[in-house]
């Protein structure tokens, strides 16, 4: 992930306020939102005051209990609905200045969505499902219907081309609203519950299909949930709403070691810290004379995925970053320190 760049989405003080007067009160107050003149005219504030950039590459989950206001800040940022007061940027376009025919233009080409219901058409197979919208763009049947195959079997749907939605399980009509919205190579991805109406264990193996995907894809993506555990396992930072506003956002091991409010503390509470921390976060210094194990761990894998076999490891085993280099060890002892030890003494850094 890089940070340096210009970022991807920009949300300047966003809000959003629903209800029949808001307009007028806003008018009034000359566009300044006074959101206790608005609640006490009966409206609802959808998103209050939202402020915040996504990089490129970047996996922003944007959780919250219901009613907070996650899928309102995502049909701002998608253009589904109209913003009522703020800014927000696309690649450092202006979005609610656009008109019909460039917000057109950017949904179809830039934006990429998938939804909790999956939104497949019952009466087209698989394959049309997935062409339909490069078809809508002007592709031909033909080279639809070829990109729709790739697309088949980047999700491991392939065998499966000519079935009917209702033929598929949850999870395989998951995988097609998956296909569907990367068809048309989307910078951006929204995912609004995506994988909510699935069995847990189908959920798990759609988080690391999702997972998988991005690793291979590098899209800038905004996803929405109110599992606190897919937020952990899914962000690079997670936005945590909670009656329209940001409460924090962060990380997730600073979510966990430092939440923001009292609200945020209540869900990090019960987090092991194993789901968490990275490998640079604990590792220990590198001794060139150590003799070393074969296996080697990626600085900034969480410390869940490499448990079990440097727990399992007789000699230290290798920290690496992305080029290889060793940035410090694991062993044992020090995986057993991370884990159970009372205080809380590593630095959290990633
Ligand atoms: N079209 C609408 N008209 C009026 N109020 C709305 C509308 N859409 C959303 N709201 C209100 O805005 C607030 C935020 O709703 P939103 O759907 O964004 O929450 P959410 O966090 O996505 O919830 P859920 O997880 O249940 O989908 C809620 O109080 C909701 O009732």
């Amino acid at each position: 992930m890089s940070t340096s760049t210009r970022p991807v989405i920009k949300c300047e003080s966003v809000y959003k306020i629903f209800g029949d007067n808001a307009a007028k009160i806003l008018e009034k107050s000359g566009g300044k939102v006074e959101t206790a003149a608005l609640l006490d005219a009966g409206c609802v504030i959808g998103v209050n005051n939202a402020s915040f950039e996504v990089h490129k590459g970047e996996i922003l989950v944007v959780m919250g209990l219901s009613g907070s206001g996650k899928s309102t800040l995502l049909r701002c940022i998608s253009r589904l609905i109209d913003t009522t007061a703020g800014a927000i940027f696309i690649d450092g376009e202006d979005l609610l200045a656009m008109n019909d025919r460039e917000l057109i233009d950017i949904r179809r080409n830039k934006m990429g969505m998938v939804f909790q219901n999956f939104a497949l058409l019952p009466h087209k197979t698989v394959l049309e499902n997935i062409a339909l919208p490069l078809q809508v763009k002007g592709m031909s049947t033909r080279d639809s219907m070829d990109r729709a195959i790739d697309m088949v079997s980047l999700v491991e749907l392939t065998g499966r081309e000519n079935d009917f939605p209702r033929q598929l399980s949850g999870g395989q009509q998951q995988r097609v609203g998956i296909a569907r919205s990367l068809a048309v190579e989307p910078d951006i991805w929204f995912l609004d519950e995506p994988f909510s109406a699935l069995d847990p264990l189908i959920r798990r193996e759609m988080q690391d299909e999702f997972l998988r995907l991005q690793s291979v894809l590098g899209k800038t993506i905004l996803f929405v949930t109110h599992d606190f555990d897919e937020a952990l396992r899914l962000a690079d930072r997670i936005a945590i709403m909670k009656d329209g506003v940001i409460e924090q956002i962060d990380t997730p091991a600073n979510i966990v070691f430092s939440p923001a409010t009292e609200y945020v503390a209540r869900f990090t509470r019960e987090v092991p810290r194993e789901r968490v921390l990275s490998c640079q976060t604990i590792m220990g210094k590198y001794d060139a004379s150590a003799e070393m194990s074969n296996i080697t761990v990626s600085a900034d894998a969480i410390i869940e995925t490499v448990a079990e076999p440097v727990l399992t490891e007789p000699k230290p085993v290798a920290v690496t970053d992305a080029e290889g280099r060793i940035l410090g060890v694991l062993d044992s002892r020090i995986m057993i320190d991370a884990l159970f030890s009372e205080t809380q003494s590593v630095a959290v850094t990633n």
